[in-house]
């Protein structure tokens, strides 16, 4: 999966991931009130908005990018109903030839861990039957207990040849409180960059491991490092846009061959139809604005690639 991550990128020439965080606020009043006659002011009627509200976004934005990355919370918030248009969007992506990649940062003791990897990204054997669960392409997991919550996820993923993101360094502001913290002289975060790029080693693709990282696009100093220390591990960076993350901060991000990395996000694509340069849209047209938000994205990155001497 991860070759066909890169290729996909190469062939879009978009190192982009469109986050898919639908949260209400974000959805135009005109799908919310179709989708409440329908179904009521319920879950049901939330989750119908929300994978209504996808749908036009995927159709505006498919031909433009390499992948989306459906934050499994903003669905999980409207109980079953939510993870039923998880699933829809996740099945509807990947007939449209995108990558999936599940934000759903899961982790826990080994055979915890081996159930969520089955649930995502494997099989689950029913008697005599197997069924995929959500069956996204990639997801997001949490290193932080240890290796035996790690190794199920990969031993998934060479099984069904799907990949991992496993955060190395968060985007949030308080990441530092414990990512930060010295251990051994180093700080965690470079300590688990290390392990990531020992796993990746022993579970690579054709240039690439199928076992990446999460680098925020607010911390570029350390993103600069961390590029070093994992030369072969893909680094999904989320922080881009509302966080405050810059194209022109995250050429070291990537390697020499103008790939490693892919740019994530989610508020500044999907609720495009809102900010201050995108407002002659409107939120009829807010699938539109989507659309000129990614080829926006996808300039202010390649640009910042070129001067940085990457592309
Ligand atoms: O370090 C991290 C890891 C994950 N995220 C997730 O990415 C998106 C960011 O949304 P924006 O609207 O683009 O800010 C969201 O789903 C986070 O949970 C992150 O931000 N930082």
């Amino acid at each position: 999966m991860i070759q066909q991550l890169i290729n996909k990128i190469q062939k879009t020439e978009a190192p982009i991931v469109v986050g898919l965080d639908p949260m209400l606020d974000y959805i135009p009043e005109q799908i919310k009130e179709k989708a409440y006659k329908e179904k009521g002011e319920t879950l049901a009627g939330a989750a119908e908005a929300i994978w209504q509200f996808n749908k036009g976004i995927v159709d505006a934005t498919y031909d433009l990018i390499p992948a989306v990355k459906p934050q499994i919370a903003m669905y999980e918030q409207f109980g079953i109903e939510g993870l039923i248009a998880y699933k829809k969007t996740i099945e509807y992506c990947k007939e449209k030839g995108l990558v999936v990649i599940g934000d759903i940062k899961r982790g826990d003791i080994g055979s915890t861990s081996a159930a969520y990897a089955v649930g995502h990204l494997g099989k689950v054997t029913v008697g005599k039957n197997t069924y995929k669960g959500f069956d996204e392409d990639f997801a997001t997991v949490n290193p932080y207990l240890g290796s035996d919550g790690v190794k199920p996820f990969i031993d998934v993923c060479k099984e069904e040849k799907k990949g991992l993101f496993i955060l190395v360094k968060t985007s949030n502001p308080s990441s530092g409180e414990i990512q930060d913290k010295l251990v051994d002289g180093k700080p965690l975060y470079e300590l688990i960059g290390e392990m990531v790029s020992e796993w990746g080693r022993e579970h690579m693709g054709d240039s690439y491991s199928y076992i990446g990282a999460v680098v925020g696009a607010t911390y570029p100093e350390m993103g600069k490092i961390l590029r070093k220390l994992m030369p072969k591990t893909y680094i999904l960076v989320p922080g881009y846009g509302a966080q405050g993350g810059k194209a022109e901060d995250l050429v070291d991000y990537f390697n020499k061959d103008g790939l490693g990395a892919i740019v994530s996000s989610s508020r500044g694509i999907i609720a495009a139809y809102k900010a201050k340069n995108y407002e002659k849209f409107g939120p009829e047209a807010y699938a539109d604005a989507s659309r000129q938000a990614v080829i926006d994205m996808r300039e202010e990155i390649n640009t910042a690639l070129v001067k940085g001497g990457i592309k």
